[in-house]
């Protein structure tokens, strides 16, 4: 890219979240990533770029080696003009949704990162005028608290995704709850898989957004304004689906797109298409944990029906989920028997806070990476082990916090090789690509603010939702206690 004939002109807004802006080029398939920072707090130069520089090394050597050289893009780090990346702020200002407003671009520094256009990345390098279709998701945390620490059985039985929805309904970050659970996508069980995603194309919140060639055609533009359109989307869909027309509208043909587009989904996120040097990392075992929530409303349905064989088929070892949730598990002490680490690491560098050798803010090298391996338990009481216990959490945070993103694009017969990954559906076929973003790892300063969330999330459910479920379902769940099948006679 030459930077010094930057065109504001020549980019437009993409998206946001909570900590970086997003444009994308009207023509060429990359974005800037800028990062954000409440107004009157920004940050230097220096800071900003050593900032985005440990967001790439964090890519490039830690999350590479859990994810797979193909899925992660760790992008480089641009230096812009000044004027361009004021003039461009002006721009896209107006585009920005309100609730996003609360904190500014950075335009003092100059840096940002250029990474693909992962909506427009078309899968294998076909030519860019191709039309692509991409589906964002965010699926959370896909696993329950297996840890002894956790003071609250109901941690045990109900997912921190669903448990939180309720606490974030009461502060109206969402106006209606979703029926969506992780662990029912994590599943690696397709009508779990299917239900999961039925959900979230009907509550998308900030989970699920829909990309057709580049531009979001469904999902929340901004938080309060949340509509799902099916007829609208299978509009959007149906020359992906239906190439030849040969579908009649109305509900059935919405029905039978929205139908193709979850398998297309569900097929993509149980492929393999990578490998990775911590793929066989020895991690907990699932079976561990419990694994279906008590709260997820497939689930629920299933009891209220008298059926308990509540199947989760496992994933398969090399697919983008499985990786993430290897990641996510890392969390294996729980916010709860994590804090008192944090404690004791706080307590050394209190009286050592010259201390580098952490490597609490980088660099994130392969040493930092190779200490992520020691999954031991056994605390023998040095910061060294406290140390490893919170930078295996900040690993697990941003694993529960990243999105995955689908692209699919459809070909004909004779354009697919053996090398590509292809799927298929009633009238079409489709190569796609599947690649994780949002990797940056969570910092190191957050880690009481995640103790006091868990206690309000579980506190909240525990006094408004938990103690006004109906009985007979508790005592339902009760009989199926462990997740093992038992068959009633009917
Ligand atoms: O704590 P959670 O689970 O609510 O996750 C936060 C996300 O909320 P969500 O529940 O997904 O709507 C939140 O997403 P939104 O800003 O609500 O879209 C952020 O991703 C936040 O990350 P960070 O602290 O800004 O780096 C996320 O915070 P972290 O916990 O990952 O730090
Ligand atoms: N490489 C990319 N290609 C296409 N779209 C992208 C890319 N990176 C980010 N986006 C879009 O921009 C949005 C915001 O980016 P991102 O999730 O990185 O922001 P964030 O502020 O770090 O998020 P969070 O709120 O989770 O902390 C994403 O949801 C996605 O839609």
């Amino acid at each position: 890219m030459d930077v010094e004939k930057m065109d504001e002109n020549e980019w437009k807004y993409h998206g946001e979240g909570n900590q970086s802006l997003v444009v994308s080029h009207c023509q060429r398939c990359v974005v800037l990533r800028f990062l954000k920072s409440p107004p009157n707090q920004n940050k230097t130069p220096e800071e900003i770029l050593h900032h985005l520089q440990n967001i790439v090394d964090f890519g490039k050597h830690v999350m590479k080696q859990f994810f797979g050289e193909n899925y992660v893009h760790h992008g480089e780090i641009i230096q812009l003009p000044l004027d361009f990346v004021r003039q461009l702020c002006l721009k896209i200002q107006p585009e920005r949704p309100e609730c996003r407003c609360d904190k500014d671009m950075d335009t003092l520094s100059g840096y940002a990162m250029c990474l693909p256009n992962l909506t427009r990345l078309q899968p294998f390098r076909l030519a860019e005028h191709r039309p692509i279709l991409c589906i964002e998701i965010k699926p959370k945390c896909g696993f329950i608290p297996f840890s002894s620490h956790v003071s609250q059985e109901i941690k045990h039985k109900v997912c921190r995704y669903c448990m939180h929805q309720h606490l974030k309904v009461a502060n109206g970050k969402w106006k209606r709850p979703s029926k969506y659970c992780p662990l029912d996508l994590f599943s690696g069980n397709k009508q779990r898989m299917h239900f999961a995603l039925k959900s979230l194309l009907q509550e998308a919140q900030n989970n699920l957004k829909i990309f057709k060639n580049g531009e979001l055609i469904y999902g929340c533009k901004d938080d309060q304004d949340c509509v799902s359109d099916w007829n609208e989307l299978a509009r959007h869909l149906k020359p992906f689906f239906f190439p030849s027309n040969g579908l009649v509208s109305g509900p059935h043909c919405t029905r039978t797109i929205v139908k193709e587009l979850i398998h297309v989904i569900t097929m993509a996120l149980l492929s393999s298409t990578d490998t990775c040097r911590a793929g066989d990392m020895k991690t907990v075992p699932i079976s561990q944990g419990r694994s279906y929530c008590e709260a997820s409303a497939f689930n629920k349905e299933l009891v209220r029906n008298g059926k308990h064989k509540l199947e989760s088929s496992g994933l398969p070892r090399g697919c983008l989920l499985y990786k993430t949730l290897q990641a996510q598990m890392l969390d294996m002490l729980d916010i709860e028997g994590l804090y008192p680490l944090y404690s004791r690491v706080e307590q050394y560098l209190d009286e050592f806070p010259e201390e580098s050798t952490l490597q609490i803010d980088g660099p994130y090298n392969e040493v930092f990476y190779e200490k992520l391996l020691d999954l031991s338990l056994e605390d023998d009481g040095t910061v060294a082990f406290a140390l490893t216990k919170v930078q295996q959490y900040r690993i697990a945070m941003t694993a529960k916090d990243c999105s995955i993103m689908i692209a699919l694009s459809p070909c004909l017969q004779d354009e697919c090789s053996e090398q590509r990954p292809v799927v298929l559906t009633s009238k079409s076929r489709f190569i796609f690509s599947v690649s994780v973003l949002d990797l940056d790892l969570k910092p190191y300063e957050s880690i009481p603010h995640q103790y006091k969330l868990d206690g309000e999330i579980v506190n909240y459910y525990l006094k408004n939702v938990q103690a006004k479920e109906d009985p007979v379902m508790s005592n339902l769940f009760k009989e199926n206690e462990d997740c093992t099948l038992v068959l009633h006679k009917v």
